[in-house]
């Protein structure tokens, strides 16, 4: 994958991702809201706009029992599920598998009322990085969408309006070994999960229609993608 034409941009896009993602949202900068909380999910947004259109920067902070990192990313990053946990998928095509851990996806979204309907095309890399804080601790795991190009795939020739999406997803995993030195279960196990994102909506749309999708949207798919990962491990080996 190292020598693919996009391989340049992955390697920044994922190292400059990881970072903000690492950082606390008092370290990101001013202007972040808490706009949405549920249990250990809490979900921030900042107020933006580009050429009149609302992108609001999102980042969520999660904690969740019971699943380690790579699984939250291998059921994130794998098209196979992607149907079972992203209820506002209309269609998904895997256009191009770049290595093992990346492809590119074209999807297209259920039509939001009254917007019109939207697709992404982006590339989706997974990668597991060391353990910067403790060395012979679980590794950390990311995945990275980031909106491209596709000659085959023209922008907004369509009905659909292209959506202009850069998503990271980082996941750290905490084992927390049974006192009595018995076997790990999943009882031992918990991840922080990091979503950050920013979409461009590519066409215009009410400030007050996008915000009221969002803050409606998010927490729902955080909750439902995380649900899923839980009940998809419970019964298998843990996956670190
Ligand atoms: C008028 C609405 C314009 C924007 C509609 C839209 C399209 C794509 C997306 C989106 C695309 C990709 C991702 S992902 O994390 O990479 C996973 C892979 O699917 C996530 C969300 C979001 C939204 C906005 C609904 C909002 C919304 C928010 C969370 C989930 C679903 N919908």
């Amino acid at each position: 994958a190292s020598q693919h034409r996009l391989w340049p941009e992955i390697e920044n896009v994922v190292k400059s991702q990881v970072n903000m993602a690492k950082m606390g949202i008092g370290e990101c900068g001013a202007g972040w809201q808490l706009f949405a909380e549920d249990g250990e999910m809490k979900m921030y947004r900042r107020e933006e706009e580009v050429d009149g259109m609302v992108c609001d920067p999102l980042k969520a902070v999660h904690v969740v029992k019971g699943i380690s990192g790579h699984e939250v990313c291998h059921y994130f990053f794998n098209p196979q599920y992607r149907y079972d946990w992203e209820s506002t998928l209309e269609h998904m095509t895997v256009l191009e598998t770049i290595s093992e851990d990346t492809l590119v996806f074209l999807q297209t979204h259920k039509r939001i009322w009254p917007a019109s309907q939207r697709e992404g095309l982006f590339w989706s890399h997974i990668r597991k990085l060391p353990n910067e804080k403790d060395r012979d601790g679980p590794d950390i795991w990311t995945v990275v969408n980031n909106s491209t190009e596709y000659s085959e795939h023209p922008a907004n020739n369509g009905k659909c309006v292209r959506i202009f999406l850069t998503v990271c997803l980082l996941c750290q995993t905490t084992v927390d070994p049974p006192k009595d030195g018995t076997t790990l279960t999943r009882d031992n196990l918990s991840c922080k999960i990091t979503y950050c994102s920013v979409v461009n909506p590519g066409g215009w749309a009410p400030a007050s229609v996008l915000r009221a999708v969002y803050k409606r949207e998010y927490p729902k798919f955080l909750k439902r993608f995380t649900a899923y990962v839980k009940n998809q491990t419970k019964n298998k080996p843990i996956m670190f």
